[in-house]
């Protein structure tokens, strides 16, 4: 059974659905990363929230880890790249605590525009200064939002409520879009220069990285109010408690911090700033979800292989994954057939090309191209999945084409499998029979049905007389049963394929014997 590990405080409704759904589960929130890397050699599934950081150490300590499931939505906490490279899936709840969120910047931005952290906090110490905390509505005032994805649009549509004006800066945001939801669409820039409050709600990447510089500080409006529930690197910490000190910025509400756990920061020492420890996603009903759903999306992958929210590799539904299930396996057997030959006998790989004909063209074909190029790779590569296959493919400057056509041929349901290299081009066809059991039906143009077997012997040979004895002979002399004996044939006498499945593996001695054989033009011990 499946063994899942979370080391993060999650809602105990995800340790109640994996035990529900028939996996093991441990809950060990708080490990330090020593501790994690010791143990996590013994688990397929991770689940996280923002404190565990996946690094690619950790990864190396996980030879068996499938999937990393992060209760929430920013993954920058993870080595994607790592992950992928090493076959491992990485999803996230995409929604789950997008509300809760898009309220905590709400509730930051009355915070600051009525002081409501330091009035308490005097009031509370007895002082009833009414005449010291004098606010700002927010009514009227420009709102601008950098990033307008689920949580920038949920908090546009809550501050459009308050009668405020917003501003948005997303280049992923259409005009379409920005009309639908009442914002206006603005460059940057503008947007800096526009704000009386700016909420920032992009993920942490490269190009958001310090998106609020010292620069741009210097050219937000005096009196500005800057709130951040999205990610610590996004701002210059140090510029801010400047802009903060000298009283250009009127005021900022942090969520998240460059270091976190946010201990020390001067930041805290300034009455103008609001702060909490990354509660962005800290209600009951978010967290809730988040861990419902990441539970039920890891057991499902792991138990079914569907496949849903994952960073790294295209969906496959619960509704699709038993319809997919067996065309992944036939993807893998012609590629895995592909690839062993292209590895016994041709050069560097140029493209691959995938056509799906029939029935097989409806269904969602990206992860059964996934499943293909896992086969062609993993002979060459070693364990390759179809999680790092299309990343290891275009690494390696291979040209991967799908095509569909919807009429079948002679077949109702066809996938044919090209491997193109420096030297050769060879298409291996292949069917689902009864029971879903996958068949191959052509190799390089030459129709020749077989079952795959876990070992098989690839023979081409010249169509003349005397072939089929002499091997049969050779395998018979040297002990090697035949199971299964399938022909093909491009015209009489012409190009002859025999493929042979066999009870055990193909000793190397009698393999050079078949070589040696008149006829023979070569010969593959298959594994599958
Ligand atoms: N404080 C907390 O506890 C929480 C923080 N978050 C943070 O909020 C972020 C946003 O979450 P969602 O809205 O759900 O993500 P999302 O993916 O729906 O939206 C992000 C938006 O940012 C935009 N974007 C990307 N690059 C940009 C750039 N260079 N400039 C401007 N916009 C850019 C994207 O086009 C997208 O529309 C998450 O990545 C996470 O870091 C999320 C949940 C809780
Ligand atoms: O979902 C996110 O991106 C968050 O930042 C929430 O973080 P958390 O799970 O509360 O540590």
């Amino acid at each position: 059974m499946p063994k899942v590990l979370i080391s993060d405080k999650l809602s105990p409704a995800a340790v109640q659905i994996f035990k529900d759904r028939g996996l093991d589960v441990d809950f060990k929130p708080g490990l330090k990363p020593a501790e994690l890397r010791e143990i996590i050699a013994g688990y397929d599934g991770l689940a996280i929230r923002s404190a565990t950081k996946v690094t690619r150490e950790l990864l190396d300590a996980a030879p068996k880890l499938k999937v990393v499931g992060r209760a929430g939505i920013g993954v920058d906490n993870v080595d994607v790249t790592s992950a992928t490279a090493r076959g491992v899936v990485v999803m996230n709840t995409p929604f789950g605590n997008a509300i809760t969120t898009a309220e905590h910047a709400i509730a930051m931005m009355f915070a600051l525009a009525r002081q409501i952290p330091e009035a308490s906090a005097s009031t509370k110490a007895g002082k009833w200064e009414k005449n010291r905390f004098m606010g700002v509505e927010l009514f009227g005032k420009t709102l601008g939002l950098i990033g307008c994805g689920n949580i920038g649009s949920i908090v546009a549509d809550r501050a459009l409520g308050l009668k405020m004006k917003v501003i948005a800066f997303d280049p992923f945001l259409s005009e379409k879009r920005a009309v639908e939801i009442g914002v206006e669409k603005v460059e940057l820039n503008d947007l800096i220069a526009r704000a009386d409050f700016l909420t920032l709600h992009t993920p942490l990447t490269e190009q958001t990285k310090n998106v609020i510089s010292r620069d741009a500080i210097a050219r937000m409006k005096k009196g500005a109010r800057l709130i951040n529930c999205a990610r610590g690197g996004l701002v210059d910490e140090a510029a801010l408690f400047d802009a903060l000190k000298s009283g250009h910025l009127a005021g900022a509400a942090l969520d998240v911090f460059e270091t976190e756990p946010a201990t020390e920061s001067p930041l805290f020492g300034l009455e103008n700033v609001v702060c909490t420890p990354h509660l962005g996603a800290a209600t009951a009903e978010a967290q809730e979800n988040v861990a419902l759903q990441v539970a039920d999306q890891m057991a499902d992958f792991l138990l079914t292989g569907a496949v849903s929210n994952a960073i790294n590799m295209p969906s496959v539904t619960a509704e699709e994954a038993p319809r997919l299930k067996p065309y992944m396996e036939l993807a893998r057997l012609l590629g895995g057939m592909a690839g062993q030959l292209t590895a016994a006998q041709d050069g560097a790989i140029k493209a691959i090309r995938v056509e799906y004909e029939g029935s097989v063209a409806e269904l969602n074909l990206r992860p059964l191209t996934a499943a293909a190029l896992a086969g062609v790779l993993t002979p060459l590569l070693g364990s390759v999945n179809m999680v790092n296959a299309p990343v290891l493919a275009k690494q390696r400057g291979i040209e991967v084409a799908e095509t569909t056509v919807e009429r079948s041929g002679e077949y109702q349901t066809l996938v044919r499998l090209t491997v193109v290299t420096d030297r050769f081009e060879r298409a291996i066809a292949g069917t689902l029979v009864a029971e879903n059991k996958p068949r191959l039906v052509a190799i390089k143009g030459i129709a020749v049905e077989a079952d795959f077997a876990a070992h098989m012997l690839y023979v081409t040979n010249q169509d003349k007389p005397g072939f089929i004895g002499r091997f049969g002979t050779a395998l018979a002399d040297a002990g090697v049963n035949i199971a299964t004996f399938h022909l093909g044939r491009s015209a009489p006498g012409g190009d002859a394929i025999c493929l042979v499945g066999l009870d055990g593996p193909m000793p190397d001695g009698v393999l050079a014997g078949v070589r040696e054989l008149p006829l023979v033009v070569q010969a593959t011990a298959l594994a599958f």
